[in-house]
């Protein structure tokens, strides 16, 4: 049993994110973001959650106790930026091609992800958070899919903080998807038309665009990878255009407070780069 469950092998959520929101830890905290919002807050920030594996073993702990650490650290980081002001949150959190590894790991990933839902409906309350799953839903088992749905309608009129959880995604697969999509409503409308006459047929940007599984959130202001790598691998490869990559050292498990505050100090430093896109920023005067 990893040190992140307790003895009916549940994620041990209840104490450490009860610390979280108490005692001299959240008051630093809480001093330190309200010294950062004196400069701007990204809109949207997305991660690359890297190097839950590299983790479990440096630490010589069990298989799949990086996974759980890493699903904790997720827990802990739309905390912080719900009291930073950040609105939009999206974690990629399994790819397409992530179906390629052992199937035992991907099982575990899976049951992880089931209980990462009840997690998160409870964490949904507290906070009002809207969770959003994006990516090739039926690719997930009927009950993973169902759960999601559930916390998706459950969670639709929340409005303090966005999390989209990229699941069964990739950035190739979204944009086909979305051509199909687009496609088909276009022959619908041309068949409603009889002589095609008046009707636009043609593929606009928008339309795909409409389309794209991301389309409920605004495009991310940094994607954030941990690990040590720079690679996107995929993901939101059509909304990264003019955003702020950010890597760091630091295995997923381990990415805390100060790391947030370091890529958001990185991030305010190339703030005349991000300025000139409009509407990128946080209107500091509702943050
Ligand atoms: C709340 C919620 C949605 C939880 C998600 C759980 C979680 C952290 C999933 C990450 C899965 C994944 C394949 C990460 C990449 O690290 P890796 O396994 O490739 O590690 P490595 O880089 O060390 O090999």
């Amino acid at each position: 049993m990893s040190f992140l469950r307790n003895k009916t092998g549940m994620l041990i959520n209840e104490d450490v994110l009860g610390r979280l929101f108490s005692g001299w830890t959240s008051m630093l905290r809480k001093c330190m973001f309200r010294v950062l919002r004196a400069g701007p807050i990204p809109r949207h920030v997305a991660i690359i959650m890297d190097g839950n594996r590299r983790y479990a073993k440096r630490k010589r702990l069990q298989e799949g106790t990086g996974h759980d650490a890493g699903a904790m650290a997720l827990l802990y980081l739309l905390v912080y930026c719900y009291e930073l002001g950040i609105k939009y949150v999206t974690a990629y959190a399994f790819s397409i091609d992530n179906f390629k590894r052992n199937p035992e790991e991907v099982q575990k990933i899976m049951d992880l992800m089931m209980e990462s839902v009840f997690l998160l409906a409870r964490l949904s309350k507290i906070y009002s958070l809207r969770v959003h799953f994006a990516g090739n839903l039926q690719l997930l088992s009927a009950d993973l899919r169902k759960a999601a749905k559930k916390l998706m309608e459950n969670t639709a009129d929340n409005s303090n903080l966005v999390l989209t959880i990229c699941v069964s995604y990739t950035c190739s697969d979204e944009i086909l998807h979305a051509i199909e999509e687009s496609c088909k409503e276009k022959t619908k409308i041309a068949g409603r038309d009889d002589r095609g006459q008046g009707t636009d047929r043609v593929i606009k940007l928008v339309d795909i665009e409409k389309h794209m599984y991301m389309a409920v959130v605004p495009d991310p202001d940094i994607i954030i990878r941990t690990g040590g790598e720079w690679r996107l691998s995929n993901f939101l490869l059509w909304q990264s255009c003019c955003c702020h990559l950010s890597s760091i050292f630091t295995v997923w498990p381990e990415f805390g407070v100060l790391h947030l505050v370091w890529v958001v100090l990185d991030f305010q430093h190339k703030y005349t780069y991000f300025a000139r896109k409009k509407n990128a920023i946080v209107d500091l005067g509702n943050g």
